[in-house]
């Protein structure tokens, strides 16, 4: 059995809801060995961010090392990055040990507010990591920030996306779980010709801590196996809506997705079938 491998660049959240622990949760969930590389600890819980700990550039790029010299990863990922000087020197480790398959989960504020992205960093975002990228995945507040152009509509979001390719990534996914005006969650790719939706009932639920990289890690995990790319958006779309579906009501604020509810489902079904076969 072939065993494909999956890399995190990202934040640790001891809450345990998003970065690296959202990510490895959902690697593990569908089948891909996951693998990290810490840049910043963060003291967060359901109620919000209580504090937040950078790595050092030696640390972060020691643990870049031992991936690249050892364990070469079959897609990987980027979360909370937090400083133009780390985001440098990902992007060098990329370029460096030639990784492929790379999504950028552009993650710039938490949804508690706390900022998890300093100011100065966006541009080395826009110039030395989107140029790496296969797939970017902006929420709408990110798209925004990083395109310049204020989205209140299809037509906007359409040409938010075009601008943000234009700094060399290979597709935009800009994701819908902002529109909270709208009764679909609809995430819009581009691929430099055309657009295509990827749409599922909204839910109304304040469990939505950990939705951005519960899906970008999803999708990576598809990419991992080679899956293409809107096969494995599809997959990270039908990940993200168990999650979201099914939460495990733990905390006393935004609590977390559930990270087991997509196999559950899928196991479900499969002995449904196999039940039906018996009759
Ligand atoms: N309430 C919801 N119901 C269904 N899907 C949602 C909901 N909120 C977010 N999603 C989906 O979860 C994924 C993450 O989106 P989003 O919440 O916008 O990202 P982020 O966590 O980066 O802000 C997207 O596929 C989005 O469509
Ligand atoms: C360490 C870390 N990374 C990312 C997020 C964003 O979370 P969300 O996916 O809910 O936007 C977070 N809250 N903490």
């Amino acid at each position: 059995m072939a065993i494909y491998k999956a890399l995190t660049i990202a934040g640790s959240d001891s809450g345990g809801g998003a970065g690296i622990q959202a990510d490895l949760k959902t690697f593990q969930e569908l089948g891909v060995y996951g693998m990290s590389v810490i840049t910043a600890v963060t003291a967060q819980n359901t109620l919000g961010v209580q504090g937040v700990y950078p790595m050092s550039t030696e640390a972060i790029e020691r643990q870049l090392a031992s991936i690249g010299e050892d364990l070469r990863p079959d897609a990987l990922k980027t979360g909370m990055l937090f400083s133009g000087d780390i985001i440098r020197i990902v992007a060098a480790a990329i370029d460096k040990y030639g990784w492929k398959q790379i999504v950028v989960d552009p993650v710039m504020i938490a949804k508690g507010g706390a900022s998890l992205l300093q100011q100065e960093a966006i541009d080395a975002m826009i110039h030395k990591l989107l140029p790496l990228a296969d797939v970017v995945t902006p929420n709408i507040p990110e798209a925004e920030a990083i395109s310049g152009i204020r989205i209140t509509d299809l037509a906007s979001r359409q040409q938010a996306a075009k601008r943000i390719y234009e700094f060399g990534c290979k597709h935009v996914l800009i994701k819908g779980g902002h529109d909270a005006d709208s009764e679909q969650a609809t995430d819009l790719l581009y691929d430099g010709f055309s657009f295509k939706e990827f749409t599922s009932r909204r839910l109304v639920t304040q469990h939505t801590h950990g939705t951005g990289c519960t899906f970008a890690a999803a999708l990576t995990s598809g990419l991992a196996q080679g899956r293409p790319i809107t096969a494995s958006l599809q997959l990270a779309k039908s990940f993200i809506h168990a999650a979201i579906s099914e939460p495990l009501h733990i905390g006393s604020g935004h609590g977390p997705t559930n990270h087991w509810a997509y196999q559950q489902g899928v196991r479900a079904a499969q002995k449904d079938e196999a039940t039906r076969g018996v009759r």
